[in-house]
Formats: C-alpha cells, sequence, structure tokens
C-alpha cells in the first residue's frame, strides 16, 4: 500500500538484488526505517524480533530467507540448516511452516547450481500470490460490508479490528482491513475502532499508522473498550485476522480476539476473521493443539514511544520485583465466528464450510 504517496510492500528484494530489503516495523509509528537482510540470519532474527510479523509476511520472509540461505550455502545440508533455522523464529503462525515446507519441496530436488535463482523465484511466488489472495478476502469482505452499509443508508459502517491484520502483516493489502480499504475506496463511508492491542499494540502502531496513510477514519481505543462499545451499538461487525485457523474453523489470533468474540457473541455483533488459505492448518481437527507463542516479559513491562522531548525510547510501567506473563495468542472457538473469509468467498466456521471452498482437501483425505 503507499506511504506518502509512494506505493510498498513490508518486504522486497533489493532493487541491486543483493540484499532483502524490509520495512522496520519495530520503528513504527514514530520513524520508518528500511532495514537491509543480507543472510539468512538476519531473516531469521527481524522474524523473531518482529521488524517483520504478521503470518502471511512471516511466510513471505522466511521465503526470502531461504533465497539468503542458499547464496550462503546450497548444499542439502545448507538447505536443512536454514530451514530449522528459519522455523524455530515463531511458533504460532502456520504460514511460516507452509512456505518453508513448500519452499524446501522446491529446491530438494534441483542441483545446488540451480537453486539460489529458483529460491528467489520462488520468494517471489509467495509475495505475488500473496497479495493477490488479500486481494480477493477485500472483494469478498467489501460485500458484507456493503450489505451492512445498505441496512444503515447515509451513516457510517464502524468496524472494529484487534491487533494489525493490515498490508504490514502481509505482502499487501493485509486479509482484515482488505475488505476495509476496499470499502472505502468504494466510498462506504466507514470508520474503524482499533484495539491499541497490547503488549506490543500493533493496533495503535501499525493499523492506525496504515488507515492514517490510506484516509481511513479511525479511532484508537484500548483494548478493554470494545466490548462497552458493542453493548451501545457502536460497532456493527468485528474482522480479524489469524495465524492459524485448523480445520474445523477455530481460530488463533492475537492475544485478547478471544475476549472480542466473547462480546460479539453477546452482542449480536457479527464477528468474522479474514483468512486466506495458507493460514489453515488442515492437519489440526480443531484449535486446542495450536502452539501459543509465549514472549518475553519486558513486552509487558516496558512500553516503546516518542518521549516528550521527541526522541525514541522506552519507559517501564509496572513495579521492580512484579513478574508478568505474556502469552501472545489465544484460540477463538468457531462457534464464536460468524463467518470465514477467505480468498474463495465466506464460509461458515465449520470443517464442512471450509471444505466446501477447498474440495481439494476433501480429496486428500483432510476431513
Ligand atoms: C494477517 S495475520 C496478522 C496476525 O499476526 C499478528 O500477530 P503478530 O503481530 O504477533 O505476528 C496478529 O495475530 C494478527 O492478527
Amino acid at each position: 500500500m503507499k506511504v506518502n504517496g509512494i506505493h510498498y510492500r513490508p518486504v522486497w528484494q533489493a532493487a541491486d538484488g543483493s540484499a532483502v530489503e524490509i520495512i522496520d516495523q519495530t520503528k513504527l509509528p514514530h520513524e520508518f526505517v528500511v532495514a537491509r537482510l543480507t543472510s539468512m540470519a538476519d531473516a531469521a532474527h527481524a522474524i523473531r524480533a518482529m521488524l517483520v510479523r504478521g503470518a502471511p509476511l512471516i511466510g513471505a520472509t522466511a521465503a526470502w530467507g531461504l533465497w539468503l540461505a542458499m547464496r550462503e550455502d546450497a548444499s542439502d545440508a545448507g538447505l536443512t540448516s536454514a530451514y530449522e533455522a528459519l522455523m524455530q523464529t515463531r511458533p504460532t503462525a502456520v504460514n511460516l511452516r507452509w512456505a518453508l515446507d513448500a519452499g524446501r519441496a522446491k529446491l530438494a530436488p534441483l542441483p545446488a547450481g540451480e537453486r539460489v535463482e529458483a529460491a528467489a523465484a520462488f520468494a517471489r511466488h509467495v509475495c505475488d500470490e500473496d497479495a493477490e489472495l488479500n486481494h480477493s478476502i477485500g472483494r469478498h469482505g467489501l460485500e458484507i460490508i456493503r450489505a451492512i452499509a445498505a441496512k444503515k443508508p447515509g451513516q457510517t459502517v464502524n468496524v472494529l479490528t484487534h491487533c494489525n491484520a493490515g498490508w504490514l502483516a502481509t505482502v499487501d493489502w493485509g486479509t482484515a482491513t482488505s475488505p476495509i480499504y476496499q470499502a472505502h475506496d468504494a466510498g462506504i463511508p466507514i470508520h474503524v475502532w482499533v484495539d491499541e492491542t497490547r503488549p506490543r499494540n500493533q493496533g495503535a502502531f501499525l493499523t492506525a499508522w496504515e488507515l492514517g496513510n490510506h484516509g481511513v477514519d479511525h479511532t484508537v481505543i484500548v483494548d478493554n473498550a470494545g466490548g462497552h462499545l458493542m453493548q451501545h451499538g457502536q460497532v456493527d461487525l468485528c474482522i480479524t485476522g489469524t495465524d492459524r485457523t485448523s480445520a474445523n474453523g477455530d481460530v488463533a489470533n492475537k492475544i485478547g480476539t478471544y475476549l472480542k468474540a466473547l462480546a460479539a457473541h453477546d452482542n449480536g455483533v457479527p464477528f468474522y476473521v479474514a483468512l486466506p488459505s495458507p493460514t489453515i492448518d488442515w492437519t489440526l481437527a480443531d484449535g486446542f493443539a495450536i502452539p501459543i507463542e509465549e514472549r518475553s516479559a519486558d513486552e509487558v513491562t516496558r512500553i516503546p514511544g516518542r518521549l516528550d522531548d521527541g526522541s525514541i525510547g522506552a519507559v517501564t510501567i509496572t513495579p521492580e520485583g512484579s513478574k508478568a506473563a505474556n502469552p501472545a495468542f489465544d484460540v477463538t472457538p468457531a462457534r464464536l465466528v460468524t463467518g470465514l473469509i477467505t480468498e474463495r468467498g465466506t464460509a461458515p466456521a465449520t470443517p464442512e464450510g471450509l471444505l466446501g471452498l477447498f474440495p481439494e482437501r476433501r480429496a486428500a483425505g483432510e476431513d
């Protein structure tokens, strides 16, 4: 999407082909910094330290990480070592496993001398495919928003979203934000309640920045305000992303998503999940086996931002000696999900709903 009128993706191959470049999301919203990744270790660090984050973008960056790795050592041992190092970066987003499995399957049969170029071609394919999937999700999600707008002519559609499932979490368009951008571009009056999304504040830092850059009206709220807004009729629908959705429609997403879904269910607010198919884990019958990442306590006890003197820093917000726990995701049961918006259309959050859109998975005996 655009930043100051210039089109960006969050990850790309440097123009001279010598490196991978990323928008360093740990610097946003106060600084726009492009970082260069010149080794597989750089790519692994970028994922683990969340310079890039978001399930599809993690997969895309891992694909570019394989390219960087093949430039260093294109042997079978080099491929195996890169696969294992990148796989260990973050456990929840299934796109990471999907991209690395597909990349290894593409590269392993090739002679070492062909692997560098093949890895670059694979990474470009992953990126271009992700952008297309997300645009399609947007088209299908737009119809949901359009139907809501038709019931309140001349009024604004209020959408609540949690975390950042925007173009910064993907290669382009975002997943949860793609319907929002397309509704905005179609002239539908839309406003977004942006959950700040503690502790990493992806909503306040990233979603707000994205929406502002695209001219979408939005309001940042604390995570605990969403239920109150739903109780008072100020939310027409919720749309979130997902890091891994099991075959029965259970949804792993940023911590706090489950609580939003409970509030939406209690108040009759539609709760949709934008779900590109590489984020579906067909091997899991339900979501409770999805690994939940535990991140460091200092993400809870400290918060970064712009200090009063204009410099960028961080402050500690908890007493010395207080422990902090930091589960980074939770699982929303399918029964709380109104629908799954995929690139092939919107399905009920059920095994049959997903297989109806992806019948080839039935053929593979995955039902
Ligand atoms: C389009 S998937 C975005 C998904 O990823 C985020 O997690 P993180 O920022 O920790 O990578 C969050 O769960 C978003 O919904």
